[in-house]
């Protein structure tokens, strides 16, 4: 059966993936309550067609910090994509080139910065956690300025790891030949143990990550680098306000795809109260729950600069490498197209709230 959508991918991939990897993938934190709400979300908002609008032309295209995508669509940090695919990021990063997308890397990815580098043609960001060893933190931040990063994303939704049920119950642990190649050993180690009740991952989390930081230290990582500091994982108003107010030069609302706080709000339900806060003065763009032309139109016209996909782009990877990605990725740019013509608004900049009922 052809592939037509990107629920397709994720049959598929379902398929190809051993249970408690798909677990890992698939899964959120709790009862699951706000990965359900990241769809629904969007499924509740019905649009407000104009006709008879020349719609001949059309343009999905547009730039974020200065670099041209072939549309406001790119893919979110996932962690260890080798669980996936043998050649892991590195396929990502040249199915996201393909199709014109941009790629944010995860500081857990399984290919090193300077690999997925040389096989990408499209904008890079590095994401990174706040590791207690900051010494490892400027590291990672100098190499990827070398490589050609152009931006940084810190994620500041995570102190902690969600409590993951099913990870806990499989006592998920990272398949043995995948590490986190851009980090040291110390940094990596115990996470291929599985103990039944226990995520492995989880605990890594705790041992690594440092739960202590808060706006002020924002001025530490800034001072490391001149890349651009993309916050990932505002859901308020207010932490808008203060991110914009520290110097921030990008947002992504977002509840890291349900994984973290469950009963966070939907990502899409928190976006117009961000992009009111934030009122134009940094881009904003939005991830959790997009898997369709149409949700990415609801979110660029409640104010989105772009969106970021996580889970669909890890089962186009699964399912055929940087072909299934770059597919993948158009596929959902012309499905945008497709909308905006159906909606009567064949530009971006047509796209505001007027479409939205
Ligand atoms: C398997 C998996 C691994 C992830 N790893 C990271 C990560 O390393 N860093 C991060 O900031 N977010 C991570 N995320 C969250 C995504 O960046 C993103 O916020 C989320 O997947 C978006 O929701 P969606 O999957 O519904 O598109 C991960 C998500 C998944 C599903
Ligand atoms: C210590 C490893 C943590 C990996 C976390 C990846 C992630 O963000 C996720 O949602 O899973």
């Amino acid at each position: 059966m052809s592939i037509v959508c990107a629920d397709d991918y994720r049959s598929r991939a379902r398929g190809l993936l051993p249970a408690p990897l798909w677990d890992f993938i698939e899964g959120g934190s709790g009862d699951e309550l706000t990965v359900d709400a990241n769809r629904l979300a969007f499924d509740r908002i019905s649009l407000r067609p104009r006709v008879l609008v020349d719609v001949s032309e059309r343009s999905t295209a547009t730039s974020v910090f200065g670099a041209a995508l072939a549309s406001p669509i790119g893919i979110a940090p996932t962690a260890y994509q080798r669980m996936l695919h043998p050649e892991g990021e590195v396929a990502t990063a040249r199915g996201a080139g393909q199709a014109g997308g941009l790629f944010v890397v995860s500081i857990f990815a399984s290919r090193t910065l300077e690999e997925i580098a040389a096989a990408a043609t499209g904008p890079l960001w590095l994401q990174l956690y706040w590791l207690r060893q900051r010494s490892a933190l400027s590291r990672l931040v100098a190499r990827a300025e070398t490589a050609g990063y152009q931006a940084l994303v810190l994620t500041v939704d995570a102190p902690v790891i969600g409590k993951r049920l099913r990870d806990l119950r499989n006592g998920f642990a990272i398949d043995a030949g995948v590490r986190a190649v851009n980090l040291d050993d110390a940094l990596t180690e115990g996470k291929h143990i599985s103990t039944p009740g226990t995520s492995a991952i989880a605990t890594h989390a705790a041992a690594t990550f440092d739960t202590s930081i808060t706006w002020a230290d924002l001025s530490w990582l800034r001072s490391t680098t001149a890349l651009p500091l993309v916050l990932k994982g505002i859901l308020t108003a207010e932490d808008a306000e203060l991110a914009v107010a520290h110097g921030v030069d990008g947002i992504i609302v977002s509840n890291h795809g349900g994984r973290q706080l469950d009963g966070a709000i939907p990502a899409m339900r928190a976006l117009p109260e961000v992009v009111a806060a934030v009122a134009g003065r940094v881009p904003v763009l939005l991830d959790g729950g997009v898997r369709r032309g149409r949700d990415i139109l609801i979110a660029l016209a409640s104010g989105a600069d772009a969106v970021l996909i996580g889970r669909p782009a890890l089962w186009a990877l699964t399912v055929d490498g940087s072909d299934g990605v770059a597919h993948l990725l158009s596929m959902l740019t012309e499905e945008l197209s497709h909308t905006m013509a159906l909606t009567g608004r064949p530009k971006l900049a047509d796209l505001d709230p007027t479409v939205l009922a």
